[in-house]
């Protein structure tokens, strides 16, 4: 009887198996606390930016980055954060938002050791010839000191006739469409490719013709929206790699080696065997190839070709559309633009297409357009880089060597103690009334000295000309002007919703024929 009991008790006891497991696994999950407890204590009191406000997530790993970046909203986030927290934010253990204008100078300002950080490695992956991604300040100096020259300030006017007729070609789809709401915003990337493709191989996509892209846009689009997270784990995107001959391609990223890389190459190709009477910027490459053939390779041409398309058409399509939309939403400085237009109109200083030399004569569309380059940077990322040796000290804080420090132009374009009290706002008259100088040093859009945008003039060219001659032709209005763009951050701030009615204005021009540039349209070598 006594044994029976004594058995039928044992069965509730717990076997010396299931006591050792649960010992175990509380022995573990005691460790894994005290760890993950040790990890935020150090990151929050002890690690060498312990104390720099932020979000409480960032502080602890790169979710916070990772999480903005598939939201798209990390520009807007910053500027918030900086209005509540200052001139530093943490927005990684080891990584830094700036908005302090002397530490802003320090990293991009001319002669900076702050050299581009490891976000960038993911878009340049295996490619031997980058100068936008390569971090190497060495062989960066080296590959831009091959190939700057076709986009330097003296090679525009060859470059002018190529924009010219692509702007002629927009007009006249403008005027077939005019029936309709017309989805701007779309028209001016369908014309932001097209002359990328023009002036870099003679020979427009056709995007404005067949009213939609052959899949670049999307390719743009993928490779951003992937290397902007990825950016934050690199390591996440080499192992894919080493991984990919077994599992296949899953990240977009890779499309800035793929569909873009193979329209240069086929462009290339067939320029070798063709040749060409024209000077556009395929031919100058070629040029300086001749110059030194061992240097500048098939490869770096090829690869420059590519970049042209990645970096030059997106970018300029935001550019627009932050104009002609800030402008709509302003009629008073619209009406400025239009008096300024009419009587150089009358005094036959404009003509159609507006030439650049014109248009560098037009103060006030001068102003528009840094106003709206200022108001809507095309890139919205941080420009992450790599504090030197020795460290540095921003804001009085020091940072270590190592770390990442960087700046978002959505933040620094905005700085009330440069841009004015009313830096939010849209308003071109800061830059003729405004210390114009001392602006143009913390301008952000076009990013900092040694890494400065190449296109820079390009793009400058491309808008000053076509903005005027867009309102020379049209009469504009936002189809709901309640309705605010859309926008969203992956690296390149894209908007959506740029709808509007179009007006003719005026008939061809007797300039219109006059302009040789503009009355010739090409699409061809
Ligand atoms: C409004 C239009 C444009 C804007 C706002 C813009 C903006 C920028 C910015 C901010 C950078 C620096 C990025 C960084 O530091 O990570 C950059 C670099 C670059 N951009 Fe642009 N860009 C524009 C148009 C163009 C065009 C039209 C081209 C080519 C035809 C181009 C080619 C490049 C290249 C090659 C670099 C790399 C420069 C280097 O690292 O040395 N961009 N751009």
């Amino acid at each position: 009887m006594a044994t029976t009991a004594l058995l039928s008790m044992s069965s509730f006891l717990p076997s010396l198996d299931s006591v050792a497991t649960t010992l175990v696994s509380h022995y573990l999950v005691t460790i894994s606390l005290t760890f993950a407890l040790g990890y935020v204590v150090y990151q929050r009191f002890f690690a060498p930016l312990a104390g720099v406000p932020g979000p409480f997530w960032a502080s602890l790993g790169k979710g916070w980055l990772i999480v903005r970046a598939k939201k798209g909203d990390l520009h807007r986030e910053l500027i918030r954060l900086h209005e509540l927290h200052g001139p530093l934010v943490r927005v990684a253990p080891k990584e830094l938002s700036v908005a302090d204008l002397d530490g802003v100078k320090m990293i991009y300002g001319a002669g900076s050791q702050f050299h581009k950080s490891d976000w960038y490695s993911v878009l340049k992956g295996h490619r031997t010839f980058d100068p936008f991604a390569e971090q190497d300040p060495h062989v960066h100096a080296a590959q831009k000191k091959l190939v700057i020259r076709p986009y330097a300030m003296e090679t525009l006017k060859d470059l002018e006739p190529y924009v010219d007729s692509t702007i002629y070609h927009f007009i006249n789809r403008m005027r077939e469409k005019m029936t309709s709401q017309i989805d701007l915003g779309k028209w001016f990337q369908l014309f932001a490719f097209d002359v990328i493709g023009e002036i870099t191989f003679s020979k427009r996509f056709g995007f404005m013709d067949t009213e939609h892209d052959d899949g670049s846009l999307k390719s743009v689009e993928s490779t951003l929206a992937s290397a902007s997270w990825l950016g934050h784990v690199p390591w996440v995107f080499w192992t894919h790699d080493f991984l990919k001959p077994y599992i296949g391609n899953w990240l977009g990223v890779t499309n800035r080696t793929g569909s873009l890389m193979q329209r240069a190459l086929k462009e290339v190709e067939e320029r070798k065997i063709r040749g060409t009477d024209r000077n556009d910027i395929l031919e100058k490459f070629f040029r300086l190839q001749r110059e030194k053939p061992d240097q500048v390779t098939d490869v770096a041409v090829i690869s420059m070709a590519a970049a042209n398309i990645t970096a030059g058409s997106d970018t300029t399509a935001i550019s627009l559309r932050s104009i002609i939309y800030h402008l709509l939403q302003n009629p008073q400085h619209l009406a400025t633009l239009r008096e300024e237009l009419e009587q150089a109109k009358r005094e036959h200083r404009l003509s159609d297409p507006v030439t650049m030399e014109e248009a560098d004569r037009l103060p006030f569309l001068q102003a528009t357009i840094l106003e709206g380059l200022r108001i809507h940077p095309a890139i919205g990322g941080l420009l992450p880089r790599r504090v030197p040796h020795g460290g540095c000290v921003i804001a009085n804080r020091y940072i270590p060597a190592g770390h990442v420090v960087g700046a978002c132009a959505w933040v620094i374009n905005r700085n009330t103690s440069v841009f004015g009290h009313d830096a939010a706002d849209f308003n071109p008259h800061r830059w003729i009334k405004g210390n114009k100088a001392e602006m143009q040093r913390y301008f952000l859009t076009f990013g900092g000295a040694s890494r400065m945008c190449f296109g820079k003039n390009i793009a400058f060219m491309e808008m000053t000309k076509m903005v005027p001659t867009f309102f020379r032709h049209f009469d504009v209005a936002l189809t709901d002007p309640q309705r605010p763009l859309t926008e969203k951050n992956f690296f390149f701030v894209i908007q959506e919703g740029l709808v509007v009615n179009l007006q003719p204005r005026d008939e061809k021009s007797e300039e219109q024929q006059a302009n040789g540039g503009a009355g010739k349209e090409s699409n061809g070598y």
